[in-house]
């Protein structure tokens, strides 16, 4: 069963310097219970597409889509005060500074039980044994006495299970988790990633996970968007992605996946910049950087070509009447 169905979504910014086409036509789908992974370089769109799902931008954001469809409601055809009433309820978002999301005047215990006030109309014990339960949930130790305590007295770590809490408070059917592990030590990382996966398995929720690091998306994700300029160039199974891969974007991403040994997941960046997102090229947006780029790819945008029913690319060296190329090493595979 499909949760969320995003058909063709477009969105742009309106500045003082011309329209920012963030988001140029993006189609994709997450069914229930499934973990997919948007993965890309910053500003490539990641964020900006679910936050149009969501209906968080700011006010000069244009969204426009054929359909953005949820459990069965199409939200385009909703109000703000429905988009409201989901946002924090069916569906929970973390974000990659839990320090920024959580308030230091407010004890950890309040800021859980807050939603769970507004959207569950629990309160008083029940509410209260709720956010022992969530903290229990998310594998915070003692959590009786940690409910009272402030966001200054948690770990990095720990302050980003406290946001996964409250997330998971009103029992959302999809989690969208925006670099949720960014800001944290490696170690740190895969903990908080063991947790999601382990949630992901225990409540039956669906997740998003937005991050510009493919390793982080290989613990939890079946499935793997890959995004660039705003568009979505590859789309495929995890197994697909890291063991057949077609577009050369994806193979930069593989290779710039940080050692397990690196203090910080920092990218290693591919050579060159994005495109700039005021005036997009015609063509590929990847062509300037791609080492493999044809005439064709400068000129006009590659198609979608599906290669199998879950895996499909957006490259003209794809096209049937692509000349190929020869590639040596590990993604020499055509
Ligand atoms: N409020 C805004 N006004 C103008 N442009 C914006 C605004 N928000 C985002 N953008 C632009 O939209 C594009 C896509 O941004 P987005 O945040 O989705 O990228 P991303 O892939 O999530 O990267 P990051 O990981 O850095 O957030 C970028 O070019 C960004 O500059």
């Amino acid at each position: 069963m499909i949760l969320l169905d995003v058909v063709n979504l477009k969105t742009t910014f309106q500045i003082d310097a011309g329209n920012v086409q963030a988001v140029r036509g993006v189609s994709f789908h997450v069914d229930e219970g499934e973990s997919i992974g948007i993965v890309g370089e910053s500003g490539s769109g990641k964020s900006v597409t679910m936050l149009s799902v969501t209906r968080l931008l700011p006010e000069n954001a244009k969204v426009e889509a054929d359909s953005i469809n949820f459990n069965g409601t199409e939200l385009l055809k909703q109000d703000d005060n429905f988009m409201r009433k989901i946002q924090g309820s069916e569906i929970g978002m973390i974000f990659q500074d839990p320090m920024t999301s959580l308030n230091p005047l407010f004890t950890i215990g309040d800021q859980i039980m807050e939603p769970i006030r507004i959207h569950q109309k629990l309160s008083g014990e029940d509410a209260k044994k709720r956010v022992i339960e969530l903290l229990k949930l998310v594998e915070i130790p003692d959590p009786e006495s940690r409910l009272k305590q402030y966001p200054h007295e948690f770990s990095g770590g720990m302050r980003q299970r406290v946001m996964i809490a409250i997330a998971l408070s009103c029992n959302p059917k999809l989690l969208i988790a925006d670099e949720p592990t960014t800001a944290l030590d490696v170690t740190v990382q895969a903990q908080i990633l063991d947790l999601m996966d382990e949630l992901k398995k225990k409540l039956n929720m669906s997740i998003i996970l937005i991050t510009h690091n493919l390793g982080v998306v290989a613990k939890i994700c079946n499935r793997i968007i890959v995004m660039y300029g705003g568009l979505l160039v590859e789309e495929g199974t995890s197994r697909e992605i890291f063991y057949e891969p077609k577009h050369p974007y994806t193979w930069g991403l593989l290779r710039s996946i940080p050692k397990v040994t690196a203090q910080k997941s920092k990218l290693i960046p591919i050579p060159g910049s994005p495109p700039d997102l005021l005036s997009p090229p015609a063509g590929c947006p990847f062509a300037p950087r791609c080492e493999y780029a044809m005439k064709v790819c400068m000129k006009y945008p590659p198609k979608k070509i599906g290669l199998s029913d879950t895996h499909s690319v957006a490259c003209w060296l794809m096209h049937p009447k692509s000349p190929g190329y020869k590639m040596e090493g590990l993604y020499a595979n055509r």
